[in-house]
C-alpha cells in the first residue's frame, strides 16, 4: 500500500456516472438506512451540531485476520453495498422514527438535513468482488461528508462480513474436495434465518460450489438447483402393493413396460443370485424398493436414491441397482445414490465395487461410474479425512458447517477513519495489529511470476509496524487493486457490476493462481502485506505525534 497522491477527480475516461443505468436496490428489502447502529445517528447529529457534517472524510473497510486459521479471504458483498448506496434515502417515516430515538433537544434542521442525504457526494472505491484478499488491505475506501459516510459503516460492514466469510468457507471446502468433485450447498434449513440462507447459497456458489438446493436462491440469482430426496420419502412407503400405476414408457417413446414393479423384482432376483455367492445380501427392504420404484416412475431420467434408510449394502444399494437396471432396459440412465450416514469412505468404496460388479456381470456400460453423493455433517476436516482414507464419492452435499461458518462465526471487518479534510488520521492501540493505517491509500498487488512485461522498478516493501521486516521487490507485474464502484455525482467512470457467474469465474481464477503454501490447511505461509517506505515513515511519524508521552513519577 502507498499513500495516494492528493490530486484527483475529473473525467478519467469513458462514460460518466449519469449515463450509466440505474442500480437496483439491495436484494434484501430489510437493508434500509435504518439498518444501522443508533450511534451512527447520534454521531451524525453531533457532527451536524458542530458544523462538521460536511467535512470530507475517508474511511477504509478492512479485516485484521484471515478466518478459519487460513491465510486468505475471498472478498464478497460489494454488489449489495453498491445497491444500498445507489438507493440511499431516508423516508419520512424513517426520519420520524430517528427523531423519536434521539433526544427531544435535537434541532429540526438536522432532520431536514437527514432527509436530503442521498450519497451523491460519496465515492466508493473497492477491490473487485470475488478477489482473494488479505488482512489490513482496504477492501473498500469510502470518501464523502463525514456524517453521511458514518451512516454507512454498519450496513457496509454487515453486508461484507458474512458474505466474505461464507465465500471463503466455500472456497476452502472446494480446495479440500478438489476440482473434480461436485459440491452442493444444502444449508438452507440450518442457516441463520432467511437472509443467512439466501446469502449462503449465493456466496457459496461464488466461492466455488456448483449448485444449491435453495429454490429462492435459484430464482433470484440463477444458481443451478440440485437435489435428491429425503428419508421421509423412503419410510413413507410400506411395500410394492402401494404402487398402482406401474407402467413406464421407454426413453425413446417406442415401448411401454406395463409392470415396472415386476421388471424391478426380476432384476433384484438376478442381483441376489450374483450377490449371494459373495454373501452381500439376502432379502432387501421391500418398502424401500417401493419408494425407489415410485421415485423412478416419477423421474425416470433423473433417478437418484437415498440408500441409507435401512442398510446401505444389504438393502439400499441392491434396491437402487435393481431399479437402475430396470430403467436401463427402458433406455434411461440412473443418476446415482446418496449416502447420508455411516462411514462414508468405506460405504462409497463398497457401493463402487458393487456398481463395477453389476457392470461386469450384466454388461451395462458405464454402470461402474454411477454417481455417489455423500452428505451428513460434512466439513473441511471430514472431507480431508475422506481424502486421506480414500473414497469413491463424486459429489458432496454440505449444509450446517458450511453455511453457519461453524469454525468461525464472524470475519471481524472494521470501518476506520483514515483521513479528514486532507488530514491523515490514525487509531492507536496497545495491540499493534489494531493500529489503523492512516491516509487515503492506493493498493497494489505485486506479481513475481515470469512471463509478464518487466515493470523493473525496485520497491522497498515494509511491514507496517515491524521495523526489521522489509524486502526489496522487483515486480514482474503490478495490479492496481482499487476501482471506482460509486462515483456519486463526480464525473468519473463507474465500474459495471459483474454478474454472479463472472464474479465466480474471477474468484476461481484468483484461487488457482495462489501459491499452494498460502492455501494449505495446516500452518499455511502468511501472504506478506506491506506498505511503501514513504507510508511506513508517515505511519510512525503520526503514531509518535498522536501518542502522549508518559511521565514516570
Ligand atoms: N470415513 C469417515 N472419516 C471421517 N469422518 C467420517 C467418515 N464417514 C463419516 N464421517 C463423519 O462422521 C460423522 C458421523 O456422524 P454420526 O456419529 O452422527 O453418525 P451417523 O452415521 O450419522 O449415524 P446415524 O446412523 O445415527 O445417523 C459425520 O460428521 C460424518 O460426516
Ligand atoms: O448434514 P448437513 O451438512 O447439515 O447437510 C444437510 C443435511 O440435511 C439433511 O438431513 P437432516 O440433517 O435434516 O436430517 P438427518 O441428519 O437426520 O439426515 C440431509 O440429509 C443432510 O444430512
Ligand atoms: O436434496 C437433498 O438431498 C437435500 C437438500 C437439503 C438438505 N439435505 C438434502
Ligand atoms: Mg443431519
Amino acid at each position: 500500500m502507498e499513500a495516494k497522491p492528493k490530486i484527483n477527480g475529473g473525467v478519467k475516461d469513458g462514460k460518466q456516472n449519469r449515463s450509466t443505468p440505474a442500480i437496483n436496490g439491495p436484494t434484501n428489502p430489510m437493508v434500509t438506512p435504518l439498518l444501522t447502529d443508533l450511534y451512527q445517528f447520534t454521531m451524525a447529529y453531533a457532527y451536524w451540531k458542530a458544523g462538521k457534517h460536511n467535512d470530507r472524510a475517508v474511511f477504509d473497510l478492512y479485516f485484521r485476520r484471515n478466518p478459519f486459521g487460513g491465510e486468505y479471504t475471498v472478498f464478497a458483498g460489494l454488489e449489495e453495498c453498491v445497491r444500498f448506496i445507489a438507493n440511499f434515502k431516508l423516508s419520512k417515516e424513517e426520519i420520524a422514527f430517528v427523531r423519536e430515538c434521539l433526544s427531544p433537544t435535537c434541532e429540526d434542521g438536522f432532520f431536514d438535513y437527514l432527509g436530503g442525504i442521498d450519497c451523491s457526494d460519496v465515492e466508493v472505491y473497492a477491490i473487485a468482488e470475488g478477489s482473494v484478499v488479505f488482512p489490513k488491505v482496504p477492501l473498500m475506501r469510502i470518501e464523502g461528508p463525514v456524517a453521511a459516510v458514518q451512516l454507512l459503516e454498519t450496513p457496509f460492514v454487515n453486508l461484507i462480513n458474512y458474505a466474505s466469510l461464507v465465500t471463503t468457507n466455500a472456497a476452502r471446502h472446494r480446495f479440500v474436495a478438489g476440482k473434480s468433485k461436485l459440491l452442493l450447498e444444502f444449508g438452507l434449513r440450518r442457516a441463520q434465518g432467511p437472509d443467512g440462507g439466501i446469502g449462503a447459497s449465493r456466496y457459496c456458489y461464488m466461492g466455488g460450489f456448483d449448485a444449491t438446493s435453495n429454490c429462492a436462491a435459484g430464482k433470484l440469482f440463477g444458481i443451478p438447483l440440485r437435489g435428491t430426496h429425503s428419508h421421509a420419502f423412503v419410510s413413507s412407503f410400506t411395500g410394492p402393493d402401494e404402487i398402482t400405476k406401474k407402467s413406464l414408457k421407454s426413453q425413446d417413446g417406442s415401448r411401454v413396460c406395463k409392470d415396472f414393479v415386476s421388471l424391478t423384482q426380476t432384476w433384484l432376483s438376478k442381483l441376489k443370485r450374483l450377490s449371494l455367492s459373495e454373501g452381500v445380501f439376502g432379502e432387501t427392504n421391500q418398502s424401500e424398493l417401493a419408494a425407489f420404484v415410485s421415485y423412478a416412475l416419477a423421474f425416470p431420467d433423473k433417478f437418484l436414491a437415498l440408500v441409507d434408510t435401512y442398510d446401505v449394502m444389504r438393502s439400499g444399494v441392491p434396491n437402487f441397482c435393481a431399479v437402475a437396471l430396470a430403467l436401463n432396459d427402458m433406455g434411461y440412465k440412473a443418476k446415482g445414490i446418496r449416502l447420508d450416514s455411516g462411514d462414508l469412505a468405506y460405504l462409497s468404496c463398497e457401493a463402487r465395487k458393487f456398481f463395477h460388479n453389476v457392470e461386469k456381470e450384466f454388461q451395462v456400460l458405464g454402470f461402474g461410474k454411477t454417481s455417489i453423493t455423500a452428505s451428513n455433517d460434512l466439513n473441511e476436516e471430514t472431507l480431508d479425512a475422506l481424502n486421506k482414507q480414500g473414497h469413491e464419492v463424486d459429489s458432496f452435499g454440505i449444509g450446517t458447517y458450511l453455511v453457519t461458518c461453524f469454525a468461525q462465526p464472524a470475519l471481524g471487518c472494521v470501518f476506520k477513519l483514515v483521513e479528514i479534510n486532507d488530514q491523515p488520521r490514525i487509531k492507536l492501540s496497545e495491540d499493534v495489529s489494531k493500529v489503523s493505517i492512516p491516509c487515503k491509500k492506493r493498493s497494489f498487488r505485486l506479481y513475481g511470476k515470469e512471463g509478464y512485461a518487466l515493470v523493473g522498478q525496485r520497491i522497498l516493501c515494509r511491514h507496517p509496524f515491524n521495523e526489521s521486516k522489509r524486502a526489496y521487490v522487483v515486480p514482474q507485474r503490478v495490479e492496481d487493486l482499487m476501482k471506482c464502484y460509486w462515483p456519486g455525482s463526480a464525473e468519473k467512470k463507474r465500474e459495471e457490476l459483474p454478474t454472479l457467474e463472472q464474479i465466480r469465474d474471477h474468484c476461481m481464477k484468483q484461487l488457482e493462481h495462489m501459491r499452494t503454501d498460502h492455501m494449505r490447511r495446516l500452518n499455511p505461509t502468511p501472504y506478506k502485506v506491506s506498505v511503501s517506505a514513504k507510508l511506513y515513515e508517515f505511519i510512525h511519524f503520526l503514531w509518535l505525534n498522536e501518542a502522549p508521552v508518559g511521565e514516570l513519577q
